[in-house]
């Protein structure tokens, strides 16, 4: 089944300065299947976020359409989580809070979120903290927070923007094998962005390369390794090495400052 359908989509912005359309994305034609974990990578400002923003209902595309579950999106869409590279935890509330969150909203009662709060706490390693305020944590326990947050409300599809790139190397690698273990249990769909070329490889089951500004798909690589549960082990592979090679090829890394000697 395709859970996420971008068909013939565009974004344009009215220029602030110049009061001028100027096209973010265009020609936008994506299909992820559920269960798949895809990826996108692309310059700066190609459009990435606009895009997943679009997939979240948060923004309303110019022109074509976005379907999720078969449904179209024309508002935030219940079954679709965000997480982002700033944490967003609520600084007044506990953990444990934090991670309830979604489920108060929903009007679960108290006993009942508390469970799913502390069960996803320890899957995060989070045991002991729970009653830690967000000051009180590193940078990568908030973000594991964060996850648990997102992942509380037990969403379908995950939209990921860049939620790992605040975090060192090391702490970046425990919570993408967190994060992909629990994708791939759960059967999730999830479209993830990152600028992290081998992140991107160790997680993911397809990559999505976007042009320059206007951005669009320009290339399509399906990853076709083991260990898409493990990205730690997928990490050690052979492959990697041209995989990515091929991706700075794509994304013209290097290119520009050697024009420049
Ligand atoms: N709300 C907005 N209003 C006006 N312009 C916007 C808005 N959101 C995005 N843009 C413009 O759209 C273009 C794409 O931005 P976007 O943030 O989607 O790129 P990105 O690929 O995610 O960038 P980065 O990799 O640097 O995070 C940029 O030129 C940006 O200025």
């Amino acid at each position: 089944m395709i859970e996420i359908e971008f068909r013939n989509v565009g974004k344009s912005f009215v220029d602030r300065q110049t009061s001028e359309l100027r096209t973010a994305v265009s020609n936008l034609d994506i299909s992820i299947r559920s269960g798949e974990v895809v990826s996108i990578i692309g310059p700066s400002g190609c459009g990435k976020s606009t895009l997943l923003n679009m997939g979240a209902g948060l923004y309303l595309p110019t022109i074509g359409e976005v379907f999720v579950s078969g449904e179209r999106v024309t508002k935030p869409v219940k079954k679709v989580a965000f997480m982002l590279q700033k944490d967003l935890l609520m600084p007044w509330r506990n953990i444990r809070a934090n991670v309830e969150l979604g489920l108060e909203i929903d009007g679960m009662a108290p006993e009942k979120r508390r469970v799913i709060a502390e069960e996803l706490l320890a899957r995060c390693h989070l045991k002991g903290f729970e009653d830690h305020y967000p000051y009180q944590l590193s940078g990568g326990m908030r973000q594991r927070a964060a996850l648990a947050r997102t992942l509380a409300v037990d969403p379908q599809v995950l939209l990921l923007d860049e939620p790992f790139s605040a975090l060192d190397a090391q702490t970046k690698m425990v919570l993408q094998q967190d994060l992909a273990k629990m994708l791939y249990e759960k059967k999730k769909t999830a479209l993830f962005i990152t600028h992290d070329l081998i992140e991107a490889i160790a997680l993911s089951d397809r990559l999505l390369v976007m042009s320059e500004r206007p951005g669009t798909i320009i290339e399509e690589i399906t990853i076709n390794l083991p260990h898409r549960d493990n990205p730690l082990e997928r990490r050690k592979l052979p492959e990697i090495g041209p995989l990515q090679g091929r991706l700075m090829e794509l994304l013209k890394v290097g290119k520009e400052e050697a024009e420049l000697h």
